[in-house]
Order: C-alpha cells, then sequence, then structure tokens
C-alpha cells in the first residue's frame, strides 16, 4: 500500500505547507501547459488550507478550480461545497482564478451530472491536483459506503467522469467525480486532521474491503501514489 505520510503538529501549519505544494504544482503546471486544473474536496477540514492557498502568488487566471464531490443543492445552501470555496478559496490571489462547480440547476441530479461531465475542466486528461478529504465513515469524494453507485464511482474503466451518489450517510444526495476521473492526478492528497481521522485511517489501512471504508480505493489502487497530509 504505498504512500507518503506528512504529519504536522497543528491545522495551520498544515494549511501553509499544503498550500506551498499545490501552489508550486499548479505554478508548474501552468508553465508547462499554459493552464492547471484543481480539483477541491469540501466539509470543514480545507477552510485554513483555502484560506493560505488563496494567498500564494500564481497566474491564477490559469487555473481552473472544480469540486472533487458536492451536495446536489445550490451554491446559495449553507451546506454547499461551492458555497465553502467561494467563500475561503476564490478571494485574494486565487479570485481570478476559473471555478467550474458540479451542481448544475437541472431537473434531475442525473441530468446535472451529465453537464457537470461536459462543463467541468480538464476532463479529458488527469487532474493537474486533486485534493481528497476523508470522512470518519471512511468515505472520500461522495464515495460512501452502502452508497447507491459505489462499484461503478471505484470502478476506474468507469467511463462517466461525475456521476450520482445516494447513501444512508451522505444526506443530500450527491455529485461526485468518479475514482477514474482523480485516481491519476499529478498530485494526489489525502487531507485529514485530529486524533479520529488518524484513527480511521489506520483501520482502513489495515484491510482491504472498498465497500466498508471506500478510501482504500485511493489507499491502494489509485495509479498517483497518495500524498496524506495529516495534522494532530
Ligand atoms: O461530505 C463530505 O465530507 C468529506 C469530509 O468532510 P469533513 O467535514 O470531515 O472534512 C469531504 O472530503 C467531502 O468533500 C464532503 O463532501
Amino acid at each position: 500500500m504505498p504512500y507518503t505520510m506528512h504529519n504536522f503538529d497543528n491545522g495551520a501549519d498544515l494549511a501553509q505547507a499544503l498550500a506551498d505544494r499545490v501552489a508550486a504544482s499548479l505554478a508548474a503546471a501552468v508553465k508547462a501547459r499554459g493552464e492547471a486544473t484543481l480539483a477541491v474536496s469540501g466539509g470543514s477540514t480545507p477552510k485554513a488550507f483555502f484560506e493560505a492557498l488563496s494567498t500564494r502568488a500564481l497566474d491564477w487566471g490559469k487555473v481552473k478550480v472544480t469540486l472533487v464531490d458536492e451536495r446536489f443543492v445550490p451554491a446559495d445552501n449553507a451546506r454547499s461545497n461551492h458555497l465553502l470555496v467561494k467563500t475561503h478559496l476564490l478571494k485574494a490571489e486565487a479570485a481570478q482564478a476559473a471555478f467550474a462547480p458540479l451542481y448544475r440547476p437541472e431537473k434531475t441530479i442525473e441530468d446535472a451530472a451529465r453537464a457537470a461531465s461536459s462543463a467541468v475542466p480538464g476532463m479529458d486528461r488527469p487532474f493537474d491536483v486533486a485534493i481528497l478529504g476523508m470522512g470518519t465513515d471512511g468515505h472520500t469524494a461522495s464515495f460512501f459506503p452502502g452508497g447507491d453507485h459505489l462499484a461503478a464511482a471505484l470502478d476506474l474503466n468507469e467511463p462517466r467522469r461525475v456521476m450520482t451518489m445516494e447513501a444512508p450517510g451522505a444526506g443530500e444526495a450527491r455529485l461526485t467525480l468518479s475514482f477514474s476521473a482523480l485516481h491519476d492526478a499529478g498530485l494526489l492528497i489525502v487531507h485529514i486532521e485530529g486524533p479520529e481521522k488518524k484513527a480511521v485511517l489506520d483501520k482502513a489501512l489495515a484491510g482491504s474491503d472498498e465497500a466498508e471504508m471506500p478510501i482504500r480505493a485511493v489507499l491502494e489502487r489509485a495509479a498517483t501514489t497518495p500524498d496524506i497530509y495529516w495534522a494532530s
């Protein structure tokens, strides 16, 4: 199970180090290809990291940002990951970045997933940077235990890049990038904080049942070796 662990004493130090690392990867992509793509997670963990990244000087006008996953709610909903990114990342230096939401105001969530698939940048090639979180149930992105489309979402042969997911622990119906869209990112980060998440990570590393803990797909099968950033 190959991975690289980065441990920090606190979330503030982690946020600065991760912002430096991500900014360097984005800058390298802009230099090499003239543009860079970044897929970020939502939830409560990434706020300080988003704040730090938003201050990093780089050619943000050439950076395209999207979400790893989203609830099927509009951007003014307090639980929207779009709102989180807008509030904490797309400002300061990063205000110039282009943002492509996963949520689309379509009649059905399946229509929204199709619309997002064709509108989200970087879908035809690996993301330069993808940052995953992890829930205490072992979910990552919206790959939830018991999810109705979990097996397909974790299948590396799955052609859809954006999928729908409903699961008992997910609350709202979700839109999620598929594992096939995420696993080969140039830089693949798993960002977790606190002792509870560390215990969940240790449990995930000790087993192999992906249906029980979908994060195991990332830890075991991603083409890119994940870098795990953890603050105690
Ligand atoms: O539902 C979600 O949860 C995970 C973890 O969130 P956190 O609040 O425990 O940090 C997150 O990675 C994912 O993007 C989000 O939709």
